[in-house]
């Protein structure tokens, strides 16, 4: 049976919440590393999608940048910002002339305090997205399945537990008009080589999904899902290893777990509650 929801339906998917259901999950696609855009060969209007991996260094966050540059007012979404560095994405978001609309986290991270309630704060019409199953405070909740579009592009929820409550992953759309290959925004269910906790999730799609984690402690910046099959120091190893290997991984307590917890559960202003969430 096919469910549908979707959130405030205006005139135009980027100018409100636009969120839909589809159940069962259908099947989604988009593009490539550091500042990238890219148009469909297929359709002369098909969406352009401006892309940039960007990085904060103290907790080595990845936040990604993603808008639609074919639209008149080019809607952009930020996924895992983190506060110290919110003021620079925006400031990227102006030089690029792009409307900022989505402030978009993968998990209630451990590590850093989200850049969603200062972002809101700057541009109240900015609306925070998580996970319903987070339990953390936003003003969209997302389940599996769901599309969240900004302008024609989409981005779809995909589960990929483990790691913590309700951390999902963002998949671009696979449909006719929206940018290839593939993208898969993991937050830290796969880091590229290794992981924050399992997910095979994201080994369902095509091998040549470019993968984007919300960390690395390598250098790395993008994998693929055929290169992260392959080679994932932890992933490619059978059931039992992969238990033993993450049982003795003796990583130490985050050093802002205890700020960032509480805070991200509130959009990352925990002073204010909910109200800036
Ligand atoms: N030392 C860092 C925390 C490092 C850490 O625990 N990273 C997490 C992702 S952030 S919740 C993780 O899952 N790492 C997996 C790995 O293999 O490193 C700090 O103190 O903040
Ligand atoms: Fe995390």
């Amino acid at each position: 049976m096919l469910r549908f929801r979707c959130i405030q339906l205006f005139t135009s998917p980027f100018e409100a919440p636009f969120i839909q259901s589809f159940k069962p999950h259908t099947s989604i696609s988009c593009a490539q590393m550091g500042s990238y855009s890219t148009t469909s060969s297929s359709a002369q209007n098909s969406p352009k999608l401006v892309f940039r991996q960007l990085f904060e260094k103290e907790s080595s966050t990845y936040t990604y940048l993603l808008a639609d540059a074919s639209h008149p007012q080019k809607p952009a979404l930020l996924i895992d910002p983190v506060d110290k560095t919110a003021d620079r994405d925006l400031a990227l978001v102006k030089e690029l002339g792009l409307k900022i609309i989505y402030a978009i986290n993968t998990h209630v991270h451990a590590d850093h305090v989200t850049g969603s309630g200062l972002i809101k704060t700057k541009f109240p019409g900015v609306k925070s997205i998580i996970s319903k199953a987070s339990n953390a405070k936003a003003d969209l909740f997302v389940e599996p399945g769901d599309k969240i579009y900004f302008g024609d592009i989409f981005l779809e929820v995909r589960a990929t537990p483990g790691h913590t409550l309700g951390c999902v992953s963002y998949v671009t759309g696979d449909g006719p008009n929206q940018p290839q290959p593939r993208m898969a925004f993991t937050g830290d269910a796969l880091l590229i080589r290794g992981c924050g906790r399992t997910d095979f999730q994201i080994f369902t799609l095509p091998k040549d999904t470019l993968l984007y984690p919300a960390h690395d402690y390598k250098g790395f910046t993008v994998s693929t899902v055929g290169e992260e099959m392959l080679y994932n120091p932890r992933l490619s190893k059978d059931k039992e290893t992969f238990k033993n290997i993450m049982q003795n991984l003796n990583l130490s307590y985050p050093k802002m777990m205890d700020v960032a917890v509480p805070a991200n559960m509130v959009c990352g202003l925990q002073e204010t509650k909910s109200e800036a969430c």
